[in-house]
Order: structure tokens, then sequence, then C-alpha cells
């Protein structure tokens, strides 16, 4: 479908799709949640970080054609900076996406994890299962967010790509106050440990009931799933399926897009 002819996000309507049965995921159609609503502090100064440019685009229609590349998710809920839905539409209506995926645009909240409830407020019935993916991470590869659906259509409550580490972690007790050293208390077995990303893929009632549960602040969608005392299951992530939190991210990023053209012929 051309850019002309797709019908706008805000048009977008739930009767349009098919119910799935709730009890049969093997075939249930996935929603990504996208939360974009951050301001991109670590970045630097500049507009919303789902906003910027990556070789030219924004960061977030690279986020949200690296879901649309996947034939399992059909509805794209992006959760846009709280004054910046109007822009997000916009820029939905004016770039090319694929043509089976539709697209809704709710405002984001204060914390991460508010935007994705917003997110996931918006769902329509039929989706069983859901997909939580940062707009801060636009070059995750299709392979890995169909690796994460099949997962989770063969029964895993939750599900997250992971990578091992290459630097040693260590824990650290706080500063006692400013400038104050920090002590290390602990070296966690590398070989155990694992770097998270997104697409985060979940049965859709457990992840509402895991918002619905965990009022605490977290850093992702799977550890309120574990807080329900549920397995969460690890798939093989990306490395580039990084996130772009600093300024160096970005000049990684072009560089990951550039060499994408070149292998793509551009
Ligand atoms: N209130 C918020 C905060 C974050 N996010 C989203 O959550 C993802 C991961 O967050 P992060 O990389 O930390 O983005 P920012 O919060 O924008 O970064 P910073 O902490 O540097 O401001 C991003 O896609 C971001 O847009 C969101 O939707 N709503
Ligand atoms: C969800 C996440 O990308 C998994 O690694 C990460 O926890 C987001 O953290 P942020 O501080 O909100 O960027």
């Amino acid at each position: 479908m051309s850019d002309e002819s797709r019908p706008s996000p805000t048009e977008t309507s739930a009767a349009a799709h098919a119910e799935a049965p709730a009890a049969d995921r093997t075939r249930a159609r996935a929603a990504a949640v996208i939360p974009a609503a951050g301001r991109g502090v670590r970045l630097g100064p500049g507009a919303p970080k789902a906003l910027r440019a990556l070789g030219g685009t924004p960061m977030l229609i690279h986020a949200v054609r690296a879901m649309a590349a996947s034939r399992g998710v059909s509805l794209v809920v992006v959760v846009a900076p709280p004054d910046g839905a109007a822009e997000v539409k916009n820029l939905l209506d004016t770039h090319a996406l694929p043509e089976w995926t539709d697209f809704l645009v709710v405002p984001g909240g204060e914390s991460r994890q508010e935007s994705v409830r917003r997110g996931l407020d918006a769902l329509p019935p039929e989706y069983a299962v859901v997909l939580v993916h940062d707009a801060a991470r636009p070059l995750v590869p299709v392979d890995t967010v169909d690796a994460v659906i099949d997962a989770v259509r063969e029964g895993a409550p939750a599900v997250v790509p992971a990578v091992p580490l290459a630097d040693t972690v260590k824990q650290v007790e706080p500063a006692a106050a400013p400038g104050e050293p920090e002590p290390v208390v602990a070296t966690p077995e590398r070989a155990r440990l694992r770097a998270v990303q997104t697409p985060q893929g979940f049965d859709r009632a457990t992840l509402v009931r895991a918002h619905e549960t965990v009022t605490d602040d977290v850093t992702d969608d799977a550890s309120m799933v574990e807080r329900l005392g549920l397995t969460v299951v690890v798939v093989p992530g990306h490395e580039e399926a990084f996130k772009v939190t600093r300024p160096l991210d970005l000049v990684l990023a072009e560089a990951v897009l550039a060499r994408r053209r070149l292998n793509d012929g551009f």
C-alpha cells in the first residue's frame, strides 16, 4: 500500500482484526508497543531521542520498521512524547511502512513503565501476544523479533533476547556521600550474566497482570513478570540490537546503518 492510501494511524480500527482464540497462542497475532516518550537526556540536548535522525530518518521510524518487518506483527502502538503525538502521527503517515501492519499512536507518561502501560491500555482485545520494544533500539534485526514471537507462541509467558557480556561486572556498595568511593562487594560469575535487549515478548494477560501488580520502579518489563514468580525465557539477542543511549552509540548506529546500505547496494 502506498503512503497515500495507507489508513492514518488515527483512523486505524480495532475491528479490522479477526478474533484469535485466547487459549491458542501458536498462531496468535502479535502487537508491538514501542515506548518512545523518553527525553534522551544521556544523548545530550536536542529533540526527544526517538525523533532524532539516524541516517536522515527519525530513530522511531527505524524502530517501527524493525517491528513491522516481522510478518508476525500486525499492529504497532507507538507511545509518543506527551506533547509529540501529532508529530509522530505525521511521521507515520509520511514514511513508507509495510502494508500488513496497522498503527496507533498514544501519548506517553513520566516513566518508561508508565509509557508501556499506556500502550498496553490502547491494545485492541484480539492480540494475545505483545512485544515491548524500545524506540532507542532502532536496528534490531527481524530474525530477533521473530525468535521472540515464536518463543511466546510456543508457550513462554515472557521472553527476552540477550547477549553475553564482554566486560566483567562488579557489584558495589553505593557511595556514602558524593565523592566518596564505592567499595566492591561482589563479582558475579560473568558466564551466568546476560545483557538484555528488546523486543521483549509476552503473553498479553501475563504482561497486563505484571503491570497491575508491580508498582515500584523497574528497568524492564520482564523483571515485572519475574516478580510474579513466572519463568522468563532467554533467546539469543543480536549485537545490532544495542540501545542508543549516549552520543557514541549514535556514531555506532550510523556506522551499522551505512554498512547495511552498502551491503544492500543503496
Ligand atoms: N517516560 C518515558 C521514558 C522512556 N521511554 C522510552 O523507553 C525507552 C528506553 O529508555 P531510554 O533509553 O532510557 O530513553 P530515555 O528515557 O529517553 O533516555 P534518558 O534516560 O537518557 O533520558 C526509550 O525508547 C524511551 O523513549 C518512554 O517511552 N517514556
Ligand atoms: C528495557 C531495556 O532496554 C532492557 O535492557 C533497558 O532496561 C531500558 O533501560 P533505560 O534506562 O530505560 O534505557
